[in-house]
């Protein structure tokens, strides 16, 4: 199962061959505040479009990183969950962090805190609502709180999680292998009961007969899917755009590029995460009034670099480079440039520039990049498909679509179901994609990245 940002999907394989028997989904409500009880009602209706579970004998849920998931001491909700790319906690976090200091923070966790953090939102929380914090007894993540579900809901004791969400949080380091309780309490200004760091093959619990895995945070989940090892980097565009390789050895960047996070295998996932990447695209859509092949269509009809179009997409703020407040913007419009061709090339351009800046930053920590995956919904275009590997300087493999990060969390269900951890065949359907790298598409892109308007 994979909770992501915009909707649930539920994939059911077959332990032993990895064969795809059947899959649902639904979608999420919009918004950056969610009442995690849409995530319960989205998962059983997948699960139902799915078929159910009747045959199944083991699950895992896998799901979007770093949201707040406050309960009281009965087990109740206390407010809506706020997101990772919720961006109110930025100042928490610009405070958090001039408290302690960024080496600081990357030495003791991993990561410096920006306001996807669940660490930052607890100051945020504690700050702005304190008579709901004095209520919160215990916090979790989006996919801590759905295996919770599963597993009966009993009490606050039973909630678990695993390394790759519990790295993402801010208070739990993927180095130690252990919650820093020192830095919540300094966050919150108190502690609060938190779920157990499973291991990858740890179990959960059970759901009536089904055994339930320790689940993942949805890009540990998407890596183990693709079964992706040291040498691959993989760019995921969905609601956020990421770009992360498994590493033997943890990260700790502080200049906040780069997360250190923990994967779903035992080993690290170093990260970097931009709050624009499907969304800017479909945004560009709507705007053109055309579907999203249309688009690509548009985009593949002008030259690399949109006769000097160029797109800061930073539409929901942003999270890498660190500028929650910033708006997006359009630079070098000339009456050759304003068309809607070179808008939707400078859309995809755009986007992917934030991602080849990510990619620079993962190799500066010391990761390599022998391989490049594409996933995630917007990889299905075919002008993305062809403009990611001027952008982002090398060869770019989109493997056929699949829900990846679902399929990581099955990979990982069947693997505490036996034990041992399935080698399931690739799938085949593989592409390649090669183009002339573009430096002049990212050397205007820098030109205009910090030319940009905050939110009023
Ligand atoms: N062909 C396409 N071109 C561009 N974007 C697409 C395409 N198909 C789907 N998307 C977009 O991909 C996003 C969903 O991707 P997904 O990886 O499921 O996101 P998330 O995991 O964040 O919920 C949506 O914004 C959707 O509009
Ligand atoms: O915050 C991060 C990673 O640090 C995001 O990648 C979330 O985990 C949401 O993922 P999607 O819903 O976009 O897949």
């Amino acid at each position: 199962m994979d909770s992501s940002t915009q909707s649930v999907k539920v994939v059911i394989r077959d332990a032993a061959t990895g064969a795809l028997v059947r899959s649902g989904r639904a979608s999420h409500p919009d918004g950056t505040e969610v009442d995690p009880r849409h995530w319960w009602d989205g998962l059983r209706s997948a699960i139902a479009q799915a078929g159910g579970l009747d045959d199944v004998e083991a699950i895992s849920v896998a799901g979007q990183q770093h949201g707040m998931v406050c309960l009281d001491d009965a087990g109740a909700v206390v407010r809506p969950a706020l997101l990772w790319n919720d961006t109110r906690s930025a100042a928490a976090a610009a405070d958090l962090v001039s408290e302690l200091g960024a080496d600081t923070w990357a030495e003791s966790v991993g990561s410096v805190p920006v306001a996807s953090f669940t660490v930052t939102k607890l100051r945020w929380l504690a700050t702005h609502e304190p008579e709901a914090a004095a209520r919160t007894a215990a916090v979790c993540l989006p996919h801590d709180w759905l295996t919770w579900q599963l597993t009966g809901a009993g009490d606050l004791a039973t909630l678990v999680t695993d390394r790759s969400d519990a790295s993402g949080t801010g208070y739990w380091s993927p180095s130690g292998g252990a919650y820093r309780p020192d830095l919540l309490e300094h966050a919150f200004g108190r502690l609060a009961h938190l779920p157990r760091v499973l291991d990858p093959t740890g179990t959960a619990g059970k759901h009536g007969n089904v055994i339930v895995g320790a689940g993942a945070g949805d890009n540990a989940g998407a890596a183990l899917g693709l079964g992706a090892r040291p040498g691959d980097v993989v760019v995921s565009l969905g609601t956020s755009g990421t770009v992360f390789g498994v590493s033997t050895v943890p990260a700790a960047d502080p200049s906040a590029a780069v997360a250190g996070f923990a994967d779903a295998s035992g080993h690290f996932l170093p990260l970097v995460c931009t709050l624009n990447a499907a969304q800017v695209l479909d945004a560009t859509a709507r705007l053109l009034g055309v579907g999203h092949d249309e688009l690509a269509t548009l985009a593949l009809s002008v030259p690399s670099g949109a006769d000097g179009l160029t797109l800061v997409p930073y539409l929901n703020g942003e999270r890498t480079p660190d500028r929650p407040h910033a708006t997006g913007s359009l630079h070098g419009l000339t009456l050759d440039s304003m068309t809607a061709a070179h808008l939707a090339r400078a859309a995809i351009e755009g986007m992917f520039c934030g991602l080849a800046d990510g990619l620079d930053a993962l190799r500066a920590q010391g990761l390599t990049a022998e391989r490049v995956l594409l996933i995630g919904g917007a990889a299905a275009n075919p002008a993305v498909q062809r403009i990611a590997p001027s952008i982002l300087g090398c060869p770019v493999t989109t493997p056929p679509a699949s829900e990846y990060v679902a399929d990581g969390a099955a990979r990982q269900a069947a693997w505490t179901l036996t034990g041992t951890l399935p080698t399931w065949q690739p799938p085949t359907g593989t592409t390649t994609h090669e183009a002339d790298p573009a430096p002049d598409v990212r050397s205007r892109y820098a030109e205009a990245r910090d030319k940009t308007l905050n939110r009023r």
